[in-house]
């Protein structure tokens, strides 16, 4: 009995060298097949469809995509605000569909940071900067009056300790909000839209600022945003497209100093591609298209070309043993 036992113990470790690592092993933050389901009315609306994102502790990340293609969904479970229905979404080692209501609170206290679009929903209105930076120290039980201070001046917002949110700027307000976001030296930052109500300038320098705190501190940061000037000077931008993740664009500098950005379609586990839509629309591409594997690429043809560079039916056929 013990040496069955033993044999399927023996099987069950050469099968588990065989697969490898489990996907995302050592990601900062992971999400294997995500999905979110909204019930509103009886009417299901699929937000997140298997989402797959993987981002290695201390990275800036951008995710980017149109209106309504699941990116605040995705950002709201992230930070413990919403449980996903089904898949894996695991952030500095927390399983986030396996918290308890405590180890939630814990959670949004102190592993992660947020950061709102709408400025006034970042700061409380009658506290000044500093009160604001304290607050979170003070919940944690752990007040550190320094600390705020430090953190003002490393987001450049220092001037600003004493004043209350309505005697600053919008984008003084939004560093202030980086501020209150890093006071409990949490492992990751979530901001969604941090510069969509702010001019330019405003917004260089709350997107500064939130690269500043990256590099200096080292916090995984995750920028949703619809501001080209954000996504284009991060290292890696991630698109979603119905509720996946669909391209990542890779920037790096080169050796003559410019910075060269490279677009990739995500393949998924299970092998899945996106092709874009603006080539698929350009050949006619619907239901079906045409494979065939190269030495160094596979090629994509659209069904009708039966004898182009693509295989004829027959020839598909024919490998199928028919
Ligand atoms: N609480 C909710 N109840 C029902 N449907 C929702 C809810 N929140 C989002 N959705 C739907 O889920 C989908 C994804 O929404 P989400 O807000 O994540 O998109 P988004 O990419 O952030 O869009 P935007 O750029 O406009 O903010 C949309 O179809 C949206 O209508």
């Amino acid at each position: 009995m013990s040496g069955l036992a033993d044999t399927s113990l023996a099987e069950l470790e050469a099968e588990a060298v065989r697969h490898g690592p489990a996907f995302g092993e050592g990601a900062h933050i992971l999400c294997d097949n995500l999905v979110r389901i909204y019930k509103t009315e009886g009417v299901e609306v699929v937000a997140l469809q298997g989402l797959d994102l993987l981002i290695e502790k201390g990275e800036l990340v951008a995710i980017v995509g149109a209106s309504g293609s699941g990116k605040s969904t995705l950002l709201n479970v992230l930070s413990g605000l919403d449980v996903p229905t089904a898949g894996v979404a695991r952030v500095a080692g927390v399983d986030l569909l396996a918290m308890t209501a405590r180890d939630r609170l814990r959670y949004r206290r102190q592993v992660v940071g947020f950061i709102w679009q709408q400025t006034a929903r970042n700061l409380l209105p009658y506290l000044s900067a500093a009160e604001n930076v304290e607050l979170p120290t003070r919940l944690a039980g752990r007040r550190r009056r320094d600390r705020a201070t430090e953190l003002l001046d490393l987001l450049g917002v220092g001037y600003c300790a004493k004043r209350r949110p309505a005697e600053m700027s919008g984008g003084e307000q939004q560093r202030v909000a980086i501020a209150v976001a890093l006071a409990n030296s949490p492992q990751v930052v979530l901001a969604d839209e941090p510069t969509g109500e702010l001019d330019s300038e405003s917004s260089e320098a709350v997107f500064a600022a939130l690269r500043g705190a990256n590099r200096e501190l080292g916090v995984t940061t995750v920028i949703v945003t619809h501001d080209a000037m954000v996504s284009g000077q991060v290292d890696r931008t991630v698109g979603i497209r119905d509720g996946r993740t669909s391209s990542e664009t890779l920037r790096r500098a080169s050796s003559d100093g410019l910075v060269v950005a490279e677009e990739y379609a995500v393949l998924d586990r299970v092998g899945r591609l996106q092709l874009p839509r603006d080539f698929t629309s350009e050949l006619n591409m619907e239901r079906r298209v045409r494979l065939r594997l190269e030495s160094d690429h596979i090629g994509v043809w659209p069904e009708e070309v039966a004898d182009g560079p693509g295989r004829k039916a027959g020839e598909m056929e024919d490998e199928d043993g028919d």
